[in-house]
């Protein structure tokens, strides 16, 4: 199956998403495809699995134009992607899901036992680990991801598309995924697409890649090559890293006494912090091992079952989150769109609302601010675009804008999580800059080489268990792996 898209234009009232778009993807190669936060490479995808519609242009599949309009028809056509976050059916096991959508798999009119014998033949030859009978809710990010491949597979998918898919897995479960896709391209003769931040990952599986800036396809190299040869191409230069000068560590402004937390899943006693101003603590762990637990607990947005929790000696046990807020704990969430940032206010709205109006809103004000941090931030988006509007990467920095300039904590999730390397580079200016002047910062991350550059303590959760690494500058990003996996005695 060889892939041809021809002058592919996508626009969004005046946003050019994709500009004039011809690039030909052959199969048995492994594509990573580049660019940064907005370039418009989630957009072309989208249009390739009929997610969304190109306003002009044609794909060919072997010489053949086609229809991708609606997934459905783009799986038809042998296009299958696999979403950041799969869209699994929560109440189902593995093998309903997995046969979901098969011929004969509604309701089973083909034998259980088929599509058991199917499910249990993919999950040998990739070492998937799919339990037929477990309940989707209850597997893992690796698990739901592989989940989704295999039916893909099933349905006869021939180019299989990746976004940022290794986000919250472990070092082993990328290894099974790479392993199963080095597989369905060189031996199978699949296409595979893989949209990636992650350089590393990209040099680590791709035959060649493309690069987009602005909605236009700016260039294409035939791996291998260095990261830096990869950021000169998307970025047109070397990227200055940024300076970590050391700060200066304050008093205690934070801490927690044996605090005791519990969800449905997890139970965390004997929980103890002490966190200085200007400190940056890094928390790292596999998704739903105990960190998200934590750090909403220190923000005031999950009860405690034992314990104090103290913000300069006042005990904030018990308070609610506005409590927090009034006395400068900002809380930043991973899920942007769903809990950060609200899903049809406008960029100014937003702004609006984190302000301080008293006793009306001042819109012009808001406009102007918002208007302000547009700039500050280089935020590609206007006052006036609703927040679902800006790429990934762009709403990550209208988060950034919204916070205060110099609270006493903040507690944020991911703060870089999907943005470009740029992006990740000046978020990190922009924290660093509040840490000198004495904002205390925890944050988690499913980037090792993250926690490793920009923490001063690390604070490891697996299963809800929780091990302190105070000396960060003689740990690497290979024990770090092997303790988010449960192995201390690397340590
Ligand atoms: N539904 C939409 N409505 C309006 N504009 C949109 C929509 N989807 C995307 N855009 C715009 O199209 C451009 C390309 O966005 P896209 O999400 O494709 O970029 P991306 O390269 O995938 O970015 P990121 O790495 O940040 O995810 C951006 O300017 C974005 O704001």
């Amino acid at each position: 199956m060889n892939i041809e898209l021809l002058h592919i234009h996508k626009r969004f009232g005046p946003v050019h998403a994709n500009n004039d778009i011809t690039v030909t993807f052959n199969e048995g190669r492994i594509i990573g495809v580049l660019g940064e936060n907005g370039a418009g490479k989630s957009t072309l995808m989208k249009i390739l699995s009929g997610y969304q519609p190109a306003t002009s242009g044609e794909i060919r599949i072997d010489g053949k134009p086609v229809s991708t309009n609606g997934p459905l028809a783009a799986i038809g056509s042998g296009i299958g992607m696999l979403q950041q976050d799969p869209l699994d059916v929560g109440a189902f096991t593995v093998l309903e899901n997995f046969s979901y959508g098969q011929p004969g798999g509604l309701f089973f009119r083909k034998s259980r036992d088929y599509f058991k014998k199917q499910l249990a033949e993919y999950s040998q030859r990739f070492g998937f680990d799919l339990p037929p009978e477990m309940p989707i809710d209850a597997l893992s990010i690796a698990q739901r991801q592989q989940l989704e491949m295999v039916r893909l597979l099933a349905l006869g998918v021939r180019t299989l598309i990746l976004d940022e898919p290794t986000t919250g897995i472990s070092a082993e479960q990328k290894d099974a995924l790479f392993n199963a896709l080095r597989e369905l391209a060189h031996d199978d003769g699949m296409i595979v697409l893989l949209v990636s931040h992650k350089l590393e990952d990209v040099i680590a599986l791709c035959d060649e890649v493309i690069v987009l800036r602005a909605g236009e396809l700016v260039g294409a190299k035939e791996m291998p090559a260095t990261t830096q040869e990869l950021v000169a191409l998307m970025f047109g230069g070397e990227l200055p890293k940024p300076e970590r000068a050391p700060a200066p560590i304050g008093d205690v402004v934070f801490s927690l006494r044996d605090v005791h937390l519990r969800d449905t899943r997890l139970d965390m006693p004997n929980l103890n912090l002490s966190v200085r101003a200007g400190e940056v603590i890094g928390l790292a762990g596999l998704d739903g091992s105990g960190q998200t637990l934590f750090m909403r607990a220190c923000a005031g947005l999950e009860p405690t079952h034992g314990g104090r929790i103290l913000l300069n000696g006042a005990d904030m046990t018990g308070k609610h989150y506005r409590d927090y807020l009034t006395r400068q704990v900002v809380f930043g969430a991973a899920g942007r769109i769903e809990e950060g940032l609200v899903a049809g206010l406008t960029l100014t709205e937003h702004m609006a609302l984190v302000m301080d109006h008293k006793p009306i809103i001042q819109w012009p004000a808001a406009r102007q601010r918002m208007t302000q941090q547009i700039d500050h931030y280089a935020i590609r988006g206007r006052p006036g675009d609703h927040i679902e509007q800006l790429s990934g990467g762009n709403q990550q920095r209208v988060l950034m804008a919204l916070l205060p300039d110099a609270p006493q904590l903040l507690v944020l999730e991911q703060p870089t999580r999907g943005l470009d390397v740029e992006s990740a580079n000046w978020i990190w200016q922009q924290l660093l800059a509040r840490r000198e002047s004495g904002t205390a910062i925890i944050f988690s991350s499913a980037e090792l080489e993250e926690l490793v550059t920009y923490s001063d303590r690390i604070l490891v959760f697996y299963a809800g268990r929780v091990h302190e690494v105070t000396n960060v500058a003689d740990t690497n990003i290979d024990e770090l792996g092997h303790m988010i996996g449960g192995e201390f005695n690397h340590a």
